[in-house]
């Protein structure tokens, strides 16, 4: 029997008759009546064929995620839908987050499609290695993070803290245009200008000198390529529903600028390792930066290294920027926090416009009001929103059956202001919770998995240790030298931005230099 005695009509036929059962099954069946995950509770709305996705395309990242935590009672899983219905998994329990993060961690890994989108800009290196693999790079590299070796890099964070302060007291000095009073910069900018700077220093052992050179070519590589462009936004977004091969070959700008933009990035990693590679050939005085420390293990060839230094490059700089910015946007909106810490940090540091001053480990820890205000930032506005795991095989969270290729979703954000973990003040922002005694580390939470700013367990940030004492050297600097206040007193904030978050369309302060420090 055919159709219209037409093989091809048959054929066509039989496809669409085929289509349409796999797509009911998988879109309507399967998550409404059969999925093993059907009884955990999700949130309410959502369309018939497309779940949740479009309230995930409007908002920023995260934000649906925050808004389900406080709202959908659950035991620490959520379930809610993506696109066609595709079922992820939200964790809300410090067991849960436990579960994944640290004892069942290798089960639950990076979803292939993270790896393989992601990985053209921040290099397939540690960030996104698994099992084995993961465990050797992380213990190669390792040394570069102990507290011994970041203790020995704030004098680098302090004096290009001084150095992005004194360019930007400078800048406000400028004559004023009409569109732009001189007295106003848009921090997210200088915010992302000095980390790239400090991860180069640092990191790397090389001075990319953004700070003084805003045309530098890698910034302006990754502030196009980080840049929250709706185009970024629907195909990042479409890349979890189409193939990677057929998104990257559509005819659209953003391909051919991702592909422009790894070269740059690839080229300059390859450099700095010929370069550091003469060094030490040369026997000159071995550095300990992240990059002589993984040539020094002998554990990764040329190309592992340029992929690791892609990843600490786009891994380090962002996400402190982001929490910057962040910073000043929190402090503008209490200029009360902004007067005491100002009065700490200039009672108890040397002044910044002192080019022999240095500070140390101990003097920053030594600012109670510092510490509180900076780990009150980094919880309100976790700059990564969310990550994504996928389980590896059939497996259990919290006793439920979790199918393989699961999407697991974990939300710092979420998490960092859940009523259930910190209480009814749990949004707002008090730096006060980290005052008194046993809060300096924990916020007075019960658990620290209450604060997942940096994740926990074998995949932690790597350089969370680098980004405190860098982060905090950054605020101190900052709030020590200016008055901030925001350009328009009714700002309203949309966030924006993707890996990490940002401001929407920048973030414009009017700072005032305040002298006598
Ligand atoms: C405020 C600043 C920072 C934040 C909020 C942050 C946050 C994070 C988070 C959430 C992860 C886990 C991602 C995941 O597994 O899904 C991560 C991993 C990582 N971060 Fe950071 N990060 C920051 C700064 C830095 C800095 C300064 C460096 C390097 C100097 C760095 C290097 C890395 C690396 C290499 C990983 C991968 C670790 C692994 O998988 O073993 N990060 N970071």
């Amino acid at each position: 029997y055919t159709i219209r005695h037409s093989a091809v009509w048959t054929t066509i036929a039989i496809y669409t008759v085929l289509l349409s059962a796999s797509s009911t099954w998988s879109i309507v069946l399967y998550p409404t009546f059969f999925s093993p995950l059907r009884d955990i509770p999700k949130p309410s709305g959502g369309s018939i064929f497309m779940g949740h996705f479009f309230k995930i395309m409007r908002e920023p990242a995260g934000e649906p995620q925050r808004q389900w935590v406080q709202e959908v009672p659950n035991d620490g899983i959520i379930r809610y839908q993506f696109a066609f219905n595709d079922e992820r998994v939200l964790l809300t329990s410090p067991k849960a987050l436990a579960e994944v993060l640290v004892t069942k961690n290798y089960e639950f890994i990076k979803p292939k499609r993270l790896r393989e989108g992601i990985g053209q800009i921040l290099g397939i290196g540690i960030l996104l290695a698994e099992g084995d693999e993961h465990k050797r790079q992380r213990k190669n590299l390792m040394p570069a993070f102990s507290f011994r070796h970041v203790k020995d890099l704030y004098p680098v964070f302090w004096s290009k803290s001084r150095e992005v302060t004194e360019a930007m007291t400078k800048a406000i000095q400028e004559p004023s245009t009409d569109e732009k009073p001189n007295s106003v910069l848009e921090i997210s900018t200088w915010a992302s200008r000095v980390t790239l700077d400090i991860i180069g220093v640092a990191g790397m052992g090389q001075d990319f000198n953004a700070v003084q050179d805003p045309n530098n070519e890698l910034y302006q590589t990754y502030r196009n390529i980080f840049s929250q462009s709706g185009s970024a936004r629907v195909l990042g977004m479409l890349g979890f529903i189409l193939p990677l091969w057929f998104l990257r070959a559509l005819p659209v700008k953003r391909n051919q600028e991702v592909m422009e933009a790894s070269k740059v990035i690839k080229r300059t990693a390859y450099d700095m390792i010929q370069a550091k590679k003469q060094k030490l050939e040369k026997a000159e005085r071995t550095d300990v930066d992240i990059l002589s420390v993984a040539l020094e293990s002998g554990g990764f060839t040329d190309e592992d290294l340029v992929n690791q230094l892609m990843t600490f490059l786009a891994a380090g700089h962002e996400t402190t920027a982001s929490s910057l910015t962040w910073a000043v946007y929190l402090l503008c909106r209490h200029p009360d926090v902004q007067r005491r810490l100002r009065e700490e940090i200039r009672s108890g540091l040397p002044s910044i416009s002192d080019p022999a001053a240095q500070v140390s480990s101990t003097d920053i820890d030594r600012l109670p009001y510092l510490n509180a205000v900076c780990n009150e930032v980094l919880r309100v506005f976790s700059p990564v929103g969310l990550t994504l795991r996928a389980a590896a095989n059939d497996s259990t969270i919290l006793g439920h059956f979790i199918p393989k290729d699961t999407t697991i979703i974990i939300s710092p954000w979420a998490v960092n202001v859940s009523k259930e973990l910190w209480g009814d003040d749990a949004l707002e922002f008090n730096p006060e919770r980290w005052l008194g005694p046993g809060r300096a580390n924990t916020g007075g939470a019960d658990s620290n998995y209450s604060f997942l700013t940096f994740l926990h367990g074998p995949r932690s940030c790597i350089g969370q240790g680098f980004a405190k004492a860098e982060f905090a050297c950054l605020v101190a600097a900052w709030a020590g030298r200016f008055e901030m206040q925001l350009e328009k007193e009714d700002y309203v904030l949309e966030i924006g931005g993707g890996i990490t978050s940002k401001p929407k369309g920048g973030l414009n302060v009017r700072l005032t230099a305040i002298e006598g420090w």
